[in-house]
């Protein structure tokens, strides 16, 4: 679904940050994307939601090139893709509910078409009985859990999360990843962008494993 070729990129004048990267997002995937810190897994993650531009190189997305690709197509293929960032990104004025909603909402859907799918969903991520509750009382694994949730209301083809389990106890961190296992299995491909060797351990999957710019990847 998503495809880089030799794909380089630098902020502005500094250095390259990702070189002569190339890589395959398949469908119904699951990958974990790791490196030291600073190695580029958030800037690798922004190329693959298409909030970067490569500075070279070829990305194909959903079969398009995304050199030729207008902007004002953007949020559409945007739409495909789920991401859930590393600072979660919630609106501390609107409910859990309310934050789920609002790509919905924001599209200029009824509440009543949706209001049942939001309320599944929170149920699936073990938020039935938060939804109501504002963001600043939320803990650090409920907020992730709701940013996972607005991630996914939309039904995206490809999940990307930014270091999901960084701000949750070993338990909690287990039960994301069986989340996301079931959300792979159920057809989604799953990004996860990690630094935590023990998560990545209990799961057989592929490894994109970034350093000094480069990416390695173990099947
Ligand atoms: N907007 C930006 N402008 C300039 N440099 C940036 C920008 N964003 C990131 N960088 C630099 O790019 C490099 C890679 O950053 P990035 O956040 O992608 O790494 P990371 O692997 O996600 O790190 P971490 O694991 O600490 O989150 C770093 O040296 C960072 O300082």
């Amino acid at each position: 679904m998503i495809r880089f070729e030799n794909v380089g990129l630098r902020y502005g004048m500094g250095p390259e940050i990702l070189r002569d990267i190339t890589l395959q997002i398949p469908e119904r995937s699951f990958q974990f994307l790791s490196g030291p810190s600073g190695a580029g897994k958030t800037t690798l993650l922004r190329l693959l939601f298409l909030s970067l531009k490569p500075t070279r190189g070829l990305i194909t997305v959903f079969g398009k090139d995304r050199a030729r690709i207008p902007r004002s197509e953007l949020p559409l293929l945007r739409r495909r893709i789920g991401v859930v960032f590393q600072d979660f990104r919630l609106l501390d004025h609107m409910t859990t509910y309310e934050n789920v909603a609002l790509p919905l909402r924001v599209r200029g859907r009824e509440e009543s078409s949706y209001r049942t799918d939001v309320t599944e969903l929170l149920k699936w991520v073990g938020l039935g009985e938060r939804m109501h509750v504002l963001p600043p009382v939320l803990s650090g694994g409920e907020k992730q859990r709701t940013a996972i949730a607005r991630a996914l209301i939309e039904q995206p083809e490809i999940l990307l999360a930014d270091e999901p389990t960084g701000n949750v106890d070993p338990q909690l961190a287990r039960r994301l990843l069986r989340l996301f296992i079931e959300l792979n299995r159920l057809g989604t491909a799953v990004v996860i962008a990690t630094h935590d060797l023990g998560l990545m351990d209990q799961v057989d999957a592929r490894r994109l494993i970034l350093s000094g710019g480069r990416l390695d990847i173990y099947d």
